[in-house]
């Protein structure tokens, strides 16, 4: 398998282009799982308050032969937890739950516009950085509004957008924005939770004109638009395919082909930042 090439954020984080989702990956099983994902090449973990594996991810690290310094570990704070003290106290739970001394990334989860505690989540992020409890602070389905805003009331912008995009929802403003404030973004979903779109005739075209699987296409085009894709799998040998994306290429056209899918109500669960609300 090719190198995996990474990417670097405006305060000087280097990433993988490719990590591992762990939702749903929980207690042994789980710690299985992300031990093998760890030596099968993935040196980037996204894990959340939420998933209640936090201990799991953790466990797996010290199992790992993977040093824990080669290794991004990312949380993310859940939306019940927005207020500045009790922020800052589920950040040190979080690490407490992993047995990390602190992790690589942290991101609001959502944003949860309607509560509208987020920018005093978000300070509490910037003091978790001062502490030394996080590395780097991010956000997580965050919309431009919502970033303008951090960026207004506190002078500090995220380095790391996490959100929904696959081909049926490849957000194109969204990533130019990021783009355009230096802001990595991150899919989650990026194999659409292995639906139909595995199926897609359009993307199984491309797929087998190339002797490549469908789902090795679609994270090839995320890493190809400079999306950071973070697919989940319990199984060993789809960890090795979805990390192995570096020997081939997709074309400009076959690239459009994929943008193309895109629909407007492409979001697998209707999650839309502006009104969805996660605690
Ligand atoms: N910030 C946020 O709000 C969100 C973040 N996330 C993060 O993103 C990660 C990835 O998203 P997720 O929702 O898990 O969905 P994914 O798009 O990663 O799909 C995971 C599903 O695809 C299957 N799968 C994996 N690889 C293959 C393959 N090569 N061929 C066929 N099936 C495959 C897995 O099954 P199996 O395990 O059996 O291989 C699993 O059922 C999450 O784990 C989580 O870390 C997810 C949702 C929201
Ligand atoms: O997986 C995540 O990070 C989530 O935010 C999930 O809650 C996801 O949105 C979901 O599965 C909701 O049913």
């Amino acid at each position: 398998m090719n190198k995996i090439p990474t990417l670097t954020t405006a305060d000087g984080l280097t990433l993988p282009s490719v990590g591992f989702g762990t939702y749903k990956l929980n207690g042994a099983v789980g710690v299985n799982a992300i031990t093998k994902a760890l030596s099968n090449g993935y040196h980037l973990l996204d894990t959340a308050f939420n998933y209640e594996n936090e201990g799991t991810v953790g466990e797996a690290i010290r199992r790992s032969d993977v040093p824990r310094e080669k290794i991004i570990v990312s949380s993310k704070l859940p939306g019940r937890h927005h207020k500045y003290n009790e922020a800052l106290t589920t950040i040190q739970e979080s690490l407490y739950r992993a047995g990390l001394d602190y992790y690589d990334m942290y991101l609001i989860h959502w944003p949860n516009p309607k509560e509208n505690h987020y920018v005093e989540a978000w300070q509490a992020l910037i003091t978790a950085q001062k502490w030394g409890l996080v590395r780097s602070i991010g956000v997580s389905n965050f919309l431009p509004e919502h970033i303008d805003r951090l960026v207004k009331e506190t002078g500090v912008s995220p380095v790391v957008n996490q959100i929904e995009l696959h081909p049926y929802f490849s957000e194109k403003q969204l990533r130019a924005y990021d783009e355009k404030h230096n802001i990595i973004t991150m899919a989650w979903s990026p194999i659409g939770r292995a639906s139909s779109m595995l199926k897609d005739p359009v993307i199984k075209k491309i797929a087998d004109h190339k002797g490549l699987s469908t789902s090795r296409v679609i994270l090839r085009w995320e890493t190809q638009l400079g999306v950071i894709p973070i697919p989940k799998s319990s199984k060993s040998f789809r960890q090795v395919e979805n990390l192995d994306l570096f020997d081939f290429k997709l074309s400009d056209e076959e690239m459009q082909t994929i943008t193309n899918l895109d629909k407007p109500d492409g979001r697998l669960n209707n999650q839309d930042p502006a009104k969805y609300e996660e605690f």
